[in-house]
């Protein structure tokens, strides 16, 4: 099986080395020109086995595409590429909903690529920490169970295991909704509300992700798996996590790199208009959009939460 991964972020370099491993990889990006060291992975030389191309014709012939680009990027990058991609194996490592027509990556995936296999690679999983070549579990997400059962064994790695299910809109919510929540537990942190008041908010932050996943046909447990609760744990308490760190930037009035990719600044946007359309209430989200969007000071958005109607848990 060829693989080949479209996209030389931080996660596509890392995959690929992590997929080194195991055969020869092809790795593309639009620009190439720093050559075996990414400045998007510092400290990492790519090895031999990785066939760094800027001819995206070049990469896709390979039957496995790994896409591994903000979400936000992905419709975009279909709208241009699709006819390269159709009628292969694609593999979305996105985590977030698409603002212009709020759909995860596997949807994006499967409308302008009608006949390929689509799936989705998800999970608590830094970059770096892949590079490393340190443990990693994740989930491998893919409607038809026989396709996801051979991408799983073509994906993982002695260092990378890949959990399947074939429960694709819980995978891809779980990893694009703990982003928002993430941004939630570092304006917390950044705003010196707390570990308590962190505690509180990834907490009920994750009543709704399972809300919305529930209300858009996920299963339950897909949400308690890793691509939910695993990867909302990893990244609502380290500081690696760049939607931690721009809460973090958020909550402390600090300024924040604006050319970092935070998945889930956008995403809250997302999910506010879901929430509406749905009638699904969806408050944490709501106030990182709102935050994110300078719609409220971090004195008002806790102030907000915390005077919500008593209910049950
Ligand atoms: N970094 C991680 O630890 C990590 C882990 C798991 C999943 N992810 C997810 O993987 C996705 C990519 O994240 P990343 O960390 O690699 O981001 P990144 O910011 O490091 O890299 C994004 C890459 O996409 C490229 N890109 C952007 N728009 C493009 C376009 N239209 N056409 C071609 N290339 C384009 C950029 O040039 C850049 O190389 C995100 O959805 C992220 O949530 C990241
Ligand atoms: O750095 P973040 O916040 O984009 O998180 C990276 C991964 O999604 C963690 O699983």
């Amino acid at each position: 099986m060829s693989i080949a991964i479209l996209g030389a972020g931080a996660f596509g370099t890392a995959l690929a080395v992590a997929l080194a491993a195991r055969g020869p990889v092809t790795l593309w990006a639009r620009d190439t020109s720093w050559g075996r060291d990414n400045p998007r992975l510092p400290g990492v030389t790519l090895p031999d086995a990785i066939h760094v191309t800027d001819d995206l014709g070049d990469a896709a012939r390979a039957n496995t595409l790994l896409l591994a680009l903000p979400a936000q990027a992905l419709g975009g990058f279909l709208a241009g590429h699709a006819v390269l991609l159709d009628g292969k194996r694609l593999v979305s490592t996105a985590k977030g909903i698409d603002l212009s027509k709020l759909t995860g990556p596997s949807a994006l995936l499967a409308d302008a690529c009608p006949q390929a296999t689509v799936a989705v690679l998800t999970g608590p999983s830094f970059a770096a920490d892949i590079a490393r070549g340190l443990p990693t579990a994740l989930t491998l997400a893919c409607a038809d169970g026989d396709a996801g059962k051979a991408l799983q064994h073509t994906l993982s790695t002695p260092v990378l295991r890949l959990y399947r299910t074939t429960d694709v809109t819980g995978a891809e919510l779980g990893g694009a909704l703990k982003n928002v929540i993430a941004i939630a537990a570092g304006v917390v942190i950044g705003a010196g509300l707390g570990d308590s008041a962190r505690a509180a908010i990834v907490t009920r932050g994750f009543a709704e992700m399972t809300r919305l996943a529930a209300r858009l046909g996920a299963r339950p447990e897909t949400l308690t798996g890793l691509s939910g609760l695993g990867d909302l744990t990893l990244t609502c308490t380290s500081a690696q996590s760049r939607n931690f760190r721009y809460g973090q930037a958020l909550g402390s009035e600090q300024p924040f790199d604006s050319a970092t990719t935070v998945e889930g600044a956008a995403t809250a946007r997302a999910v506010a208009a879901l929430s509406r359309r749905l009638g699904c209430d969806m408050p944490v989200a709501a106030m990182v959009a709102a935050l994110a969007e300078g719609r409220v000071s971090v004195d008002n958005a806790a102030e907000m939460l915390m005077t919500r109607p008593l209910k049950e848990e």
